[in-house]
């Protein structure tokens, strides 16, 4: 089955990350896949508009079916292949509803942490200021003291015990942090939620590559 799913993706972006995780959770190993260079402007190329009419990745097609919200492409998988690899969606109520919240949560963190990081990317040097990066700085640093309390009660993963969708969503964002040089002295329990995670199978195998290859970044060192 997984012959039949296309997965066009970039290194290092969370989103395209998700689909990789799910995919192996799944034990849907052996799908197509090409990996496009962003620098080079791939992702605007005609194979990936043909997908993804907004000219971003991930573009994910399994069968007939194109799914390029990575959060769209990860409920599929999983409903789809409920009884196959890991199941991601516990069935207690209070596990549940943790899971459902935290994983919407992560898209205003996620938000937060791209209006600082792409900051120089997206606005013009002349239209640029200080106390615009400072507000940003406030405001993933109010965010990062949420997700410090939400992993001081929880046991390894976001949910619980158990690994569950949200950390499928939620850890690629986490790891993004650390690759652009947030403190683990600073943020202690971000630190361990991503120790705890980052070998486990499916995240080690789909690590993004340019990560191994080039130097991390430290963007971020500072709040
Ligand atoms: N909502 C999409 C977001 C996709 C997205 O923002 N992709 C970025 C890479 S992380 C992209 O392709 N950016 C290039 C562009 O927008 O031109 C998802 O979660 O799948």
């Amino acid at each position: 089955m997984a012959k039949d799913m296309t997965l066009l993706w970039g290194s290092g972006s969370p989103p395209c990350w998700r689909i990789q995780i799910m995919l192996e959770e799944k034990q849907l190993q052996g799908y197509n896949q090409k990996l496009l260079n962003f620098y080079k402007k791939e992702h605007k190329s005609q194979e990936v508009l043909d997908m993804n009419p907004r000219g971003q990745l991930p573009a994910f097609k399994c069968g007939k079916h194109i799914l390029n919200e990575s959060y769209a492409a990860c409920f599929f998988l999983e409903n789809q292949y409920k009884s196959q690899g890991n199941k991601l969606i516990p069935d207690s109520p209070d596990a549940q509803a943790l899971m459902y919240q935290r994983m919407f949560e992560v898209l205003t963190l996620g938000q937060k942490m791209l209006d600082l990081i792409t900051y120089n990317f997206r606005v013009p040097e002349e239209e640029r200021h200080d106390s615009a990066v400072q507000r940003n700085k406030e405001a993933l640093t109010a965010e990062l003291k949420l997700w410090e309390g939400y992993l001081n009660k929880t046991d390894c993963c976001l949910a619980g015990k158990e690994f569950t969708l949200a950390d499928v969503l939620v850890f690629p964002g986490v790891a993004y942090l650390f690759r652009f040089g947030l403190c683990s002295e600073r943020y202690p329990a971000l630190a361990k939620y991503y120790t705890s995670l980052k070998d486990r199978p499916s995240i080690k195998a789909t690590w993004p590559p340019t990560w191994q290859s080039t130097p991390a970044q430290d963007t971020l060192k500072t709040i």
